[in-house]
């Protein structure tokens, strides 16, 4: 198998797909080093407006895979691109929850593929190596004990680094290590939520919430908590402390 080579940051996701792809039978199918995985494709979730895949692909793109075979011990897996469009949280390295939130979407999509209609109750995040954006990482999800409601899973994230020679690498060094427990929604409240199998497909006649509807909300939200928590020199205090940071960077 030739390594395919990469040009721009932008095309590493897909270039490190290819690589896995290429060691596998079908085009929705990758072996990870230890078992074939499918692809769980984001119009499989119905009508969910779901917060990572608002991002944009120049902030945030990514696909998900889950081990299909029946197992006791099944994984899920994430190729994310992290783009350069409001990623930062110190400038330039991609923020903590932004990474956090990959780690939490891999366990949490492992939890539900593995039959748990669970949430995140409780979620722990090692930080052990900056991240410059654009960058691209693999998440690698698994579950770790279940306990009646309870679901424990851990998850790891890798940097895709790009060799001297153009190709690509997974690097064996950890970026961050994450753990979190997942508690199964109890019966009662498992009608409130909008699941794969419930939710109308495509073209749903469900009214959205629009884009407009956001602007108002938030502006509404922003001038009642401004009216009620904030003195009125806070925007003034706001600007300065940034200009402060900013000079100091
Ligand atoms: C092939 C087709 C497949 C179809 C599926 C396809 C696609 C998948 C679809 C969707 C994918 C879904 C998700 C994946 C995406 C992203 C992942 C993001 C997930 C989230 O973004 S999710 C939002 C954030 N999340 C919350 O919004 C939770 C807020 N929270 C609560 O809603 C409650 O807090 C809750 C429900 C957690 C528990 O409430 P509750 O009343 O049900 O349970 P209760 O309190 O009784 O606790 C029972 C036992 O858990 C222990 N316990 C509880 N909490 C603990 C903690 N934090 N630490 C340690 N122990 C804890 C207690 O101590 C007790 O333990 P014990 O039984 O031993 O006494």
């Amino acid at each position: 198998m030739s390594a395919p080579q990469v040009g721009v940051h932008e095309s590493r996701t897909d270039a490190y797909l290819a690589l896995l792809v290429n060691n596998s039978s079908s085009d929705n199918n990758i072996s990870t080093s230890s078992r074939t995985v499918r692809e769980v494709s984001y119009q499989d979730w119905g009508r969910s407006a779901n917060f990572t895949r608002a991002q944009g692909a120049e902030r945030l793109d990514y696909r998900l895979f889950v081990s299909d075979d029946e197992t006791e011990h099944p994984t899920a897996h994430i190729v994310a691109q992290i783009g350069t469009d409001g990623t930062e949280g110190v400038p330039g390295f991609v923020h903590g929850g932004l990474t956090s939130t990959l780690a939490d979407t891999a366990m949490g999509n492992l939890a539900w593929h593995a039959g748990y209609k669970a949430f995140t109750a409780n979620l722990n995040v090692d930080f052990r190596a900056p991240l410059s954006p654009p960058a691209c990482v693999v998440v690698d999800a698994k579950i770790e004990k279940t306990e009646g409601r309870k679901v424990y899973l851990s998850a790891d994230v890798f940097e895709v680094q790009e060799m001297q020679d153009g190709t690509l690498a997974r690097s064996n060094d950890v970026v961050a290590e994450a753990t979190s427990l997942f508690i199964v929604m109890d019966k009662a409240k498992e009608t409130a939520v909008t699941t794969p199998d419930t939710a109308p497909q495509n073209g749903a006649s469900t009214p959205r919430v629009t884009n407009d509807d956001i602007r108002d909300h938030t502006s509404t939200c922003v001038a009642s908590v401004r009216e009620t928590l904030f003195s009125p020199g806070w925007s003034t205090i706001e600007k300065d402390y940034l200009k402060t940071v900013w000079a100091s960077t």
